[in-house]
């Protein structure tokens, strides 16, 4: 549906989904900024897709409510909604052409100048010249654009994508992330973009929640959640980290004092998501300095001993992991930057950092290290 008043922000409020016994999506209170570029970002089969079909009016949400603005959507057949919806499989008419699948909508509203309409959606695509084609004569990247263009002129308020680019191969995948944020910023629409590739949320979007489990576990800016995230689940699934169990012992000034490893570190208070007890010490793997025998620690970093288990080479970096006297396997990143000697396996080095790159969060205790190139289950699993 056309809607040409101002949409508002998207509102998810109390959104509940339950299938039989399974409760899929959980109490969301969620808010999207009009005209944001918004990732719902989580491992398969956390409820992001049934709750895009909530917010598109294809699922009835078992409570809950989904605003647009001051309006209440929640009770509106799909295409009395201000939203439309991109799909993985494209859906696509295959007998119509280019033109007449972006066309469709129109046509049945009975819009005039739909020729005018459709071609400035070609062109904002990037597929002028393609009309006459058959969708078979288009290869997946354009076939995805065509997916956009149909959705793009019927001027929804919110435009839902749900996994839009999972069929494309990476290099294709990798600049339609680039083309669909600039098709975004053209526009100006609110777009909500399902995804479990934490790269292309963190690229594409201005605001990404994780959510597990049917829950939201986190919110914000790309660069608040890598920064500090919320949870271990956040730390590990955005990136990878290294989360050492510890105990809260104490405060030093501003700081608070984590025995873990036998040692004392200390992490600034406003950098710690616990007040005390059971917490895992984060530390970024890019964050980790590897200081040889013999050489000097940097100034104001702390650390821990360790023999390098393992040395990758990829380009812009070298990973390493170094094994520490108590089992762990850490993960250290230093970019490779011409100069630094890569250092070989077998040599024993201290793993440092400096305080205010660690960050703490609350821990179940008996919950221990998550350390190394391991990522959560789940992430691994979608
Ligand atoms: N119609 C349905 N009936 C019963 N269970 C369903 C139905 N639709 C989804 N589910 C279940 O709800 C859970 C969430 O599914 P959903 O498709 O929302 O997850 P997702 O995060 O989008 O996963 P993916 O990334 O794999 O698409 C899954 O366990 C799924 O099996």
């Amino acid at each position: 549906m056309t809607n040409d008043q101002p949409a508002g922000d998207l509102r998810l409020a109390e959104l509940s989904k339950r299938f039989g016994p399974a409760t899929v999506v959980d109490r969301l209170d969620l808010t999207v900024g009009q005209g944001g570029f918004f990732a719902l970002l989580g491992p398969s089969g956390c409820g992001k897709t049934t709750t895009l079909r909530m917010i598109a009016g294809l699922e009835e949400p078992t409570a809950g409510r989904v605003l647009l603005g001051d309006r209440d959507i929640s009770g509106l057949r799909p295409y009395r909604r201000p939203v439309n919806t991109v799909f993985q499989s494209y859906a696509l008419f295959p007998h119509l052409d280019v033109f007449e699948n972006v066309a469709f909508g129109l046509r049945r509203r009975k819009v005039r100048e739909v020729a005018e309409q459709v071609r400035r959606m070609l062109a904002l695509v990037q597929l002028d010249g393609y009309d006459r084609r058959r969708p078979a004569e288009l290869s997946g990247g354009q076939q995805q654009r065509v997916a956009l263009a149909r959705a793009l002129v019927n001027h929804p308020q919110v435009l839902l994508l749900d996994e839009p680019l999972g069929a494309l191969d990476l290099k294709l995948r990798r600049q339609m992330q680039l083309e669909l944020k600039r098709i975004q910023t053209e526009v100006g629409l609110t777009f909500v973009h399902v995804t479990h590739d934490q790269e292309e949320a963190m690229t594409m979007a201005d605001t990404v929640a994780v959510m597990n489990g049917g829950r939201i576990e986190q919110s914000g800016t790309p660069a608040e959640l890598y920064e500090f995230p919320a949870t271990a689940f956040v730390a590990s699934f955005l990136g990878q980290s290294n989360l050492l169990a510890g105990e809260v012992t104490g405060r030093h000034g501003a700081d608070l004092l984590v025995e873990a490893y036998g040692s004392r570190f200390s992490v600034p208070a406003a950098r710690s998501r616990a007040t005390g007890g059971a917490v895992h010490l984060g530390v970024r793997p890019e964050k980790l300095h590897l200081i040889a025998e013999g050489e000097q620690s940097p100034a104001g970093t702390q650390g821990v001993a360790g023999v390098i288990s393992d040395v990758s080479y990829v380009g812009v970096s070298t990973q390493y992991l170094v094994r520490t006297g108590w089992g762990t396997e850490l993960a250290a990143f230093a970019a490779n930057s011409g100069t630094a000697a890569r250092l070989p396996v077998g040599a024993a080095v201290t793993v440092g950092w400096r305080p205010e790159h660690a960050f703490l969060l609350a821990r179940e205790p008996g919950d221990g290290d998550r350390t190394g190139p391991l990522l959560d289950e789940a992430a691994v699993a979608s």
